[in-house]
């Protein structure tokens, strides 16, 4: 298995907008993310998590600065399916049915394998007995799980997960945040996740980076040196309980808004 690897950004800077009505939701970035590790970013709503993740996609330009991802840009990655991309508001193909998007997330990745693969990764997500159905006939939290499965089946040696989970009951949640994880880990794939909740990110990832309110900046980095799998023996323990507690201060600690931060 190689490791995937690391993302360079240098002076990654995103303005929405011209002046005088422009916003400016990333401040000048100069971030490593492992490869092969997950990264989870926490912060205030509307602090710029999802532009960082859309700019490491290449589906957004940055205003300065530039991206690699590896050797190569976040356009190249795309166009040859190197990533996979689970948004809140999962964008499935609404005509396919369950079964054929995540085909087709295999498919787009052209790598070889079989369509058995697919219905273990819809059994896993929980949509064993809906293949057959399209978008609008499932739950929003259903969507997000075919979403899930259909990022994974392409194998992805970047995945993006922005609020993968957000519209999943809370032990569902608790299920797949267990179940998906070994996924991601024996490929070797680099993980970035956006999350609102301490404790998924305190049990998904290896890094947590706690964003500032907009412009985004990095207020704290923090090592997550938990054994895997985070399962229920782990998030029993006093570390497990320690590192979300970490977390919890350091968002404590962000300033309401920049210009408070300024004062
Ligand atoms: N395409 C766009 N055009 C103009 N402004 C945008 C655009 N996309 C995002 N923004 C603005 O950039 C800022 C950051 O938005 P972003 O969605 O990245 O925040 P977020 O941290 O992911 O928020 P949340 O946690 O609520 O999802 C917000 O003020 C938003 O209104």
């Amino acid at each position: 298995m190689t490791r995937s690897p690391d993302i360079r950004l240098h002076g990654v800077s995103k303005i929405f907008g011209s002046s005088p009505s422009a916003v400016e939701a990333v401040a000048p970035l100069d971030i490593v993310l492992q490869g092969g590790a997950v990264t989870a970013f926490v912060g205030p709503s509307g602090c710029g998590k999802s532009t960082l993740l859309r700019l490491i996609a290449g589906l957004e330009v940055p205003t300065s600065g530039s991206i690699a991802i590896g050797a190569e840009s976040p356009d190249d990655v795309r166009r040859r399916a190197g990533l996979a991309i689970a948004f809140q508001d999962a964008a499935l193909l609404p005509w396919r049915t369950v079964e054929r998007n995540v085909a087709l997330g295999r498919k787009l990745s052209r790598r070889s394998r079989d369509a058995g693969a697919d219905a273990d990764l819809i059994r896993l997500v929980g949509l064993s007995g809906f293949e057959r159905r399209r978008p609008a006939e499932l739950s929003g939290g259903m969507r997000q799980r075919a979403a899930i499965a259909r990022a994974l089946a392409g194998g992805p040696e970047l995945l993006l997960l922005d609020e993968p989970f957000g519209a999943v009951d809370e032990l569902t949640r608790e299920r797949l945040n267990l179940e998906l994880a070994p996924l991601w880990e024996a490929r070797g794939a680099t993980v970035l996740l956006v999350t609102h909740s301490v404790a998924e990110a305190v049990r998904l990832a290896d890094r947590i980076l706690v964003m500032s309110p907009r412009p985004a900046r990095i207020a704290a980095d923090i090592d997550v040196t938990l054994p895997h799998p985070r399962d229920a023996g782990v998030l029993r323990s006093p570390a497990y309980r320690e590192a979300c507690e970490v977390v919890s201060a350091a968002l404590r600690d962000l300033p309401l808004t920049e210009d408070l931060a300024a004062e």
